[in-house]
């Protein structure tokens, strides 16, 4: 067990081990799934952070309104009005109602953007080949405020959206809040972070459900690349994964939700 850093903070608590666990869109939009998911967040033990997506939604919402998305590498441009699409669908529409549904499972959930306590703090990315507009990369996390909200027994839920302090919102993708958060808390508790998704977990053939990779390590990482295994969104999933276990993150697993039931043991583990 980690020993806290902070002098201001209890021992006892801030010894505990901390689950920060991520879903995204495939989760969110699927109302059994997400259902299956909370119950089983509710009954993790120990202090918990949820971070959740939702870039199927917004792209939704935007097509209905007549804005067309764009992607680049599996992140969003987000101009002026993409911008208020995702601050209303992300720190909305999204996070209110896992909150609310984790309310009803006596889970006393607190709906967070970056802004919220300045929790994370960004500044927006700067225009290189490609001009990604109000996107936000990560300067910091108050890992002391989220601390006071854990000991408070407060379950804090984040939607992918930072602040730059000037009263700019920020959208900064959700793998990347997980890790980040991940990153920050782990000087304080003992941090497992868990990127929950569609799949078992990293597979080594897409169309077989039960080829999961049990651990990647940096030299695998690599020939799995090279032989076009991982793909996609799995990149930058994996580029996080080991951004947060160089950075001191305790332990980094990928794949379906029910990883979160101790009696399933098939997912993937990331490790340097
Ligand atoms: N080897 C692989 N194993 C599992 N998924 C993979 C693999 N290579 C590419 N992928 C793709 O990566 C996607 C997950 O990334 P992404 O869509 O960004 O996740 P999220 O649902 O968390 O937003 C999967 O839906 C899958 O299509
Ligand atoms: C900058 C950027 O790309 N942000 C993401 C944030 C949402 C997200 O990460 O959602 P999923 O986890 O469901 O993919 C986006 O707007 O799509």
């Amino acid at each position: 067990m980690k020993k806290s850093r902070d002098k201001h903070l209890p021992l006892g608590e801030a010894g505990r081990g901390l689950s920060i666990i991520k879903i995204g869109g495939n989760v969110i939009e699927n109302k059994q799934e997400l259902t299956k998911f909370l119950s089983l967040f509710v009954k993790l033990d120990g202090n918990k952070i949820l971070v959740h997506g939702g870039g199927k939604l917004a792209t939704q919402l935007a097509t209905r309104l007549g804005i067309e998305s764009k992607m680049v590498e599996g992140r969003r441009i987000t101009d002026a009005e993409t911008l208020k699409i995702i601050t209303m669908v992300y720190a909305g529409l999204t996070n209110k109602n896992i909150v609310a549904q984790l309310q009803t499972n006596n889970c006393n959930a607190i709906g967070l953007s970056g802004a919220d306590g300045d929790t994370i703090q960004a500044h927006k990315r700067p225009v290189k080949e490609i001009d990604y507009g109000f996107a936000g990369d990560v300067d910091g996390v108050n890992s002391q405020t989220i601390s006071k909200l854990l000991e408070a027994d407060f379950i804090p839920v984040f939607c992918a959206m930072t602040h730059d302090g000037n009263g700019q919102l920020l959208n900064t993708n959700a793998d990347t809040i997980a890790a980040e958060v991940a990153i920050h808390m782990s000087s304080l508790y003992e941090t497992t972070l868990y990127y929950c998704f569609e799949k078992k977990g990293v597979l080594k053939d897409i169309n077989d459900e039960n080829s999961v990779i049990r651990q990647i390590d940096n030299r695998k990482y690599t020939i799995l690349l090279n032989d076009g295994v991982i793909a996609d969104g799995m990149i930058p999933k994996i580029d996080n994964c080991f951004y947060a276990v160089e950075r001191g993150v305790e332990k980094v697993c990928i794949g379906h939700h029910s990883m979160l039931d101790s009696k399933n043991e098939l997912f993937t583990t990331i490790t340097l």
